[in-house]
């Protein structure tokens, strides 16, 4: 199966558009493992047996990992989610983008060391910066398009000449992600649900594209409005054809308790959150 039939079954299968994001904050565990970077793994595997049934996608950011010389427990991390969870694909949010030589050693990270199913790519640099993932045919590569912080606008809203009516920067991304760059049928965009308005542009210009959209929770991102405007694309399309949303949430889920139940509070956040997605469709 490729991410995007991975995705498919496990939106069926869990009934869900939720993505858990894994941001393990050690300052952030409840009692005794607060402060212990030696915990990453057992707290985040904690979170994934809780709402392994709940979510289309797990998403572990890599810098909260490699920040606390926690590399080995990702590693353990991804083979747990396999084990216990092996219809729920695994999002490496790594935000890579170099040259092709330097990109070709990031693949082999992303999908051999850590064996994730897809990950988060800058297109910054153009397309060769993204090529070499594309040699895994069965892998997924999701490029920034319009993302969720503030200072997204800084770039990625600028119209490409300074007239009205010339695409901005991240509507021409939109645009190659779905056709030319697509060569094998493997890119998704990210769209920030605090602005959901361009997830519904980006919608438009990428029907079929698997969209990644973090943003609701913590980043107060308008849950209702981000199903409705990217979910299956817009009437233009059959059903099927159109590509899924993944919802990412990390912080609301991870921290709904900073006592010793913090994954069955994070088991009703997720449960939460799915059944308010899924209302929305
Ligand atoms: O690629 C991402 O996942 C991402 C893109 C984006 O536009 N905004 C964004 O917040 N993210 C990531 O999504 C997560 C958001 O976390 P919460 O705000 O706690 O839900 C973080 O890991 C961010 O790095």
């Amino acid at each position: 199966m490729n991410f995007i039939q991975q995705l498919q079954a496990a939106e069926t299968l869990n009934d869900s558009m939720l993505c858990v994001g894994l941001d393990p904050e050690p300052s952030k565990f409840p009692g005794s493992w607060k402060g212990d970077a030696g915990r990453i793994y057992d707290f985040c595997a904690a979170i994934v047996d809780a709402t392994k049934d709940l979510t289309l996608a797990f998403k572990p950011q890599i810098a909260y990992f490699a920040a606390h010389r926690a590399e080995d427990q990702l590693e353990r991390l991804m083979a747990h989610i396999k084990r216990v969870a092996p219809h729920v694909p695994v999002i490496l949010d790594a935000k890579r983008g170099d040259i092709g030589s330097t990109a070709e050693q990031y693949a082999k990270e992303a999908f051999e060391r850590y064996q994730a199913d897809a990950v988060t790519l800058s297109p910054f640099m153009g397309f060769d910066s993204i090529e070499p993932y594309l040699r895994y045919p069965d892998k997924g590569a999701i490029l920034l398009c319009r993302t969720s912080n503030p200072g997204g606008s800084d770039w990625q809203n600028q119209r490409l000449a300074d007239v009205d009516g010339q695409p901005r920067l991240y509507e021409h991304l939109a645009r190659l992600a779905q056709s030319d760059w697509n060569k094998n049928g493997q890119l998704g965009l990210v769209v920030g649900a605090t602005f959901p308005s361009e997830i519904a542009r980006v919608r438009e210009l990428a029907p079929t594209l698997p969209l990644l959209i973090p943003g609701v929770g913590a980043q107060g991102g308008d849950a209702e409005a981000t199903v409705k405007a990217g979910w299956r694309g817009g009437p233009a399309l059959p059903a099927d054809q159109r590509g899924p949303i993944i919802v990412s949430s990390s912080r609301a889920v991870l921290y709904a308790s900073s006592g010793n139940d913090f994954a069955a509070a994070a088991r009703r956040v997720a449960l939460d959150t799915r059944a308010l997605l899924n209302r929305a469709r």
